[in-house]
């Protein structure tokens, strides 16, 4: 495991940047697997630029989001869907139907998550997974549990997880309880792992890093992971 700590958010954002850019020139064709949330804000920014500015083509780039609320149709703006339109996929040449994200308001969730496991697997796996945690130590949405999910399912959110994305909601009872999200088998088969964090994040950062592994700290299991960077900023 890497462990880079900057000072700022934007140079963080830069060298996540730099990193799935990288990623993108390496294999043109890769999958990246993506994340939602405050901490990706600056690296997508930054890869608009550097697509903007001719470095990147994305043109057949394919993408696979790690979550989504459950209920949310793609125009809410609180919509994961939305996020990534709205940060990313506007913004550059990347083909939307190259894009998918769980669909959160199927009628039938428990297929739904059977059919995004075996889409992901059949596209050969994530090349580069990007992820934020929580303050409870969630990766995409798999909360702190007695044992690691190994697929793609749905989940209870918890009370911890609710009350801080309602920061994002008008009013905290818009907040879905309930969430679609890559399993952490589903994340640990990925080639590689970026983690992103903030400041507020670092006492959690530091317990998935150097702590026990168990699936009370869900993030904790990417110490068992052959390559994963975790960027930690020192500020907001
Ligand atoms: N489901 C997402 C996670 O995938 C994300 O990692 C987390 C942290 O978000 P932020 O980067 O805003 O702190 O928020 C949500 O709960």
């Amino acid at each position: 495991m890497r462990i880079i700590k900057t000072k700022t958010y934007e140079e963080m954002s830069a060298i996540a940047a730099g990193i799935i850019g990288g990623q993108v020139l390496l294999k043109p064709n890769c999958v990246l697997g993506l994340a939602t949330g405050s901490s990706p804000i600056g690296a997508y920014k930054d890869l608009v630029k550097s697509y903007e500015d001719g470095i990147l083509d994305f043109s057949e780039v394919r993408t696979v989001n790690l979550d989504e609320y459950c209920g949310l149709d793609d125009t809410n703006p609180n919509s994961y869907r939305y996020f990534m339109n709205d940060h990313l996929f506007d913004h550059v040449n990347i083909d939307k139907a190259n894009t998918h994200v769980p669909n959160g308001h199927a009628d039938d969730l428990e297929e739904e998550a059977v059919r995004y496991e075996s889409f992901i697997q059949s596209l050969g796996g994530i090349d580069l997974q990007l992820l934020g945690i929580g303050h409870n130590g969630h990766i995409g949405f798999n909360e702190p549990t007695d044992n690691f999910p190994a697929t793609v399912h749905t989940v209870q959110l918890t009370e911890s997880t609710i009350n801080a994305n309602s920061r994002l909601f008008e009013r905290r009872e818009d907040v879905p309880t309930q969430a679609i999200t890559m399993g952490i088998g589903t994340i640990m088969k990925a080639k590689k792992i970026l983690l992103i964090a903030g400041p507020d994040k670092a006492e959690i950062v530091e317990k998935a890093c150097f702590g026990k592994v168990t699936p009370e700290v869900p993030a904790s299991v990417l110490q068992l992971h052959p390559d994963v960077t975790v960027i930690l900023s020192a500020e907001k």
